[in-house]
C-alpha cells in the first residue's frame, strides 16, 4: 500500500541528531497520522526534546530525515508555519502582559485565529483575563501556553511536557482539551513523564532510552509483550528454590515494600488463559505445604513495568525485531 501525503502528518525516518561528538538521537523512526496522538516517552536525557525541536524546525538532522506533511520543517518554512504549533518546555510569553493581552497579541500574528473569549473559555482562564502573566501559577501558565498553541487552529501540535506543574484536577481537564484536539483531527506528538497521561491519551507510543526507541506500539500491544504476572509475598522460610516451577512461566524474585516477592511472568500467545492455568499448580503447592500466599495477585503488565524494564536495560530491543 502506498502512503499518501495526507495519511501521515509527521514522519521521522532514521533520525540522528548530534551535539558535537555526542549523539543524542541514534536512528529513530515513527509516524503520526492526523487525528492520532503519539506519545514519546523515555528516561531523562533520552532525546525526546531534541526530536521535537528537530520536528519544529529548530535543528537540522545530522542523519536521516523528518517531514511534516511531507515538508522538511528545518527553518520553519512559510508553507508549514500556519499548520503547526507547539507547547514547548519553556514558553516565550511576556510576563508583564495580561492573559487577555497575551492572547490578543498571538491572535494578531495568526491568519485565522480562535476568538479571545473562546480560548479563555477552552483553557478555563476566563477569570484570569485581566491578570498579569507573572501572577499566574505554574499550572495556569502551562494552560495559557496550551491556549496560545490551539488558538491558531493547528493541524499538528507538539506538546513537550504540557501538564508539568498542574494539580491532578487541572491535568485531567487538560487531557480533555488535548483529547478534543485529537478528535478534531489534529496530529499530536506528546512527550511526558506522567505514564498515566500516555495511558489516557496515546493511540500509539514509543519509549526512548539513550537516543534509541526501545519499544513502540499501541498501549495494549506494548504491555501484552511483557506478559501477565502472578505475584505474592515470598512466605517466611521459603527460599526461591523451594517454589514450584509453573508451566510456561518464568520466576523472578523482586523486592517490593522492602520484602522479597515471588513474581512469575507468563508471556506468549493466549497469555491470560495460560496464566490462569498456572495458578492451579501454585495453589496446590501452597495447600500441600500449609502455606498462605499473602497478597496473591494476577495482573497484566503495566506501562510502568515496561518503562522500568527499558530504563534498567532489561528491555533493550523492540520486541519482535
Ligand atoms: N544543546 C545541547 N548541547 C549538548 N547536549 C545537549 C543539548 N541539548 C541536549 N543535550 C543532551 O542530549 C541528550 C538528550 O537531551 P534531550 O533534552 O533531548 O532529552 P529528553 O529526553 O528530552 O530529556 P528529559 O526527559 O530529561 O527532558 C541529553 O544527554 C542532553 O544532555
Amino acid at each position: 500500500m502506498t502512503t499518501t501525503q495526507s495519511d501521515t502528518a509527521i514522519s521521522v525516518r532514521e533520525l540522528r541528531q548530534a551535539y558535537g561528538d555526542f549523539e543524542a538521537v541514534r536512528g529513530i523512526s515513527f509516524t503520526v497520522s492526523p487525528g492520532e496522538l503519539f506519545a514519546l516517552l523515555g528516561t531523562n536525557g533520552a532525546g525526546k526534546t531534541t526530536t521535537i525541536e528537530t520536528l519544529e524546525g529548530f535543528r537540522r538532522p545530522t542523519g536521516g530525515s523528518v517531514r511534516v506533511f511531507g515538508v522538511d520543517p528545518f527553518g520553519q518554512p512559510a508553507a508549514l508555519r500556519p499548520r503547526v504549533n507547539a507547547v514547548l518546555q519553556h514558553s516565550g510569553v511576556f510576563e508583564e502582559l495580561t492573559v487577555a493581552e497575551t492572547i490578543e497579541l498571538a491572535r494578531d500574528l495568526a491568519a485565522d485565529p480562535l476568538g479571545t473569549d473562546a480560548v479563555l473559555e477552552t483553557v478555563s482562564l476566563a477569570d484570569k483575563a485581566g491578570v498579569a502573566v507573572r501572577q499566574l501559577s505554574g499550572g495556569q501558565k502551562r494552560r495559557l501556553d496550551l491556549g496560545l498553541a490551539i488558538l491558531t487552529r493547528p493541524e499538528v501540535l507538539f506538546l513537550d511536557e504540557p501538564t508539568t506543574g498542574m494539580d491532578p484536577e487541572m491535568r485531567r481537564e487538560t487531557w480533555r482539551i488535548i483529547g478534543d484536539q485529537v478528535a478534531d483531527g489534529v496530529a499530536v506528538l506528546l512527550t511526558t513523564h506522567y505514564l498515566e497521561e500516555a495511558e489516557r491519551l496515546a493511540d500509539r507510543l514509543a519509549i526512548m532510552h539513550r537516543g534509541e526507541v526501545r519499544v513502540e506500539g499501541t498501549l495494549a500491544g506494548v504491555v501484552a509483550e511483557r506478559g501477565d504476572r502472578i505475584g505474592f509475598r515470598l512466605p517466611d522460610r521459603v527460599r526461591s528454590e523451594d517454589l514450584p516451577r509453573l508451566p510456561g512461566a518464568e520466576l523472578a524474585i523482586d523486592v517490593r515494600e522492602g520484602v522479597p516477592w515471588a513474581v512469575y511472568t507468563v508471556t506468549g500467545a493466549e497469555v491470560a488463559s495460560r496464566a490462569h492455568r498456572a495458578l492451579g499448580p501454585l495453589l496446590a503447592w501452597a495447600q500441600e505445604r500449609g502455606t498462605t500466599l499473602e497478597r496473591l495477585e494476577l495482573r497484566g503488565a503495566s506501562l510502568e513495568d515496561v518503562f522500568l524494564a527499558v530504563a534498567d536495560g532489561s528491555l533493550s530491543e523492540i520486541p519482535g525485531n
